[in-house]
């Protein structure tokens, strides 16, 4: 099976300050292996979809599949359960803890998940790491760090799960060209190294244009050719 996420007819409201459909009958899919922006003015709706497609949103109509399983309809504790195997967060309000080190702060996911001891999740939390070109940070303060290199640690902590998706709400914002670049070359080497799929929206057509797929909303609906 391919198919890392599908999204079949999905709708969203809000009724606050007046009824509003947000999100009108979404359906695409994304492939493992795929690095896929999602880009479209600001207001369209990209940070709605993500958040249900990440499974933090639940109020929603339609289905959402990720790597085969239906999540629509798990309950919130499955959910959690889902997230922490599955699914790799680089998300802005998932920020680091500033007062750990960049290795603690990579190691809490696998630290919860339970599956491997103290030990090995270091030795996979230092492995990340260095393939981010951190290593050398491991033991210094997150908070002390740079935007560009704390946001290598944020993404070493998304895949010490060994996530099949991992899901990023702007993840270069905060960043120049040149760090830009480096999470762009991450990114992709992640999807097509690691199979893994990545969802990243993004105001930054930049970073969007030399990604396989681009997913283009506007008002609530996906506009882009070849979904
Ligand atoms: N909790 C909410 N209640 C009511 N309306 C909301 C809520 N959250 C977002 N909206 C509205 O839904 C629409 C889509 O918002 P969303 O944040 O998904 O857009 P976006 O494309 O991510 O924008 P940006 O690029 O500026 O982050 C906007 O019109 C926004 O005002």
């Amino acid at each position: 099976m391919n198919e890392a996420l599908v999204a079949e007819k999905v709708n969203k409201y809000f009724h606050e300050p007046e009824e509003f459909r947000v999100l009108q009958d979404i359906s695409f899919s994304i492939n493992r292996g795929e690095f896929v922006p999602i880009i479209g003015k600001s207001g369209c709706g990209k940070s709605t979809l993500l958040y249900l497609l990440s499974t933090l949103d639940t109020d929603y109509t339609g289905l959402i599949t990720i790597n085969g399983e239906r999540v629509t309809g798990l309950s919130q504790n499955e959910l959690a359960v889902f997230r922490n195997k599955h699914i790799g967060f680089v998300f802005q309000f998932h920020f680091l803890l500033p007062e750990f080190t960049a290795l603690e702060n990579v190691m809490l996911p696998a630290m919860k998940l339970g599956r491997w001891s103290k030990t090995e999740i270091e030795d996979r939390a230092l492995q990340q790491l260095r393939q981010l070109e951190m290593e050398p940070f491991a033991h210094k303060i997150s908070g002390k760090l740079s935007g560009g290199q704390q946001q290598r640690i944020a993404i070493a902590r998304a895949l010490i799960n060994d996530p099949m998706i991992v899901m990023a709400d702007e993840p270069t914002g905060n960043l120049d060209s040149g760090n830009t670049k480096l999470v762009f070359d991450i990114f992709s080497r992640l999807a097509h190294e690691k199979n893994i799929a990545v969802v990243a929206v993004t105001h930054d057509l930049d970073f969007a244009k030399h990604a396989d797929r681009v997913i283009e909303m506007k008002d609530g609906h996906i506009i882009s050719p070849n979904i």
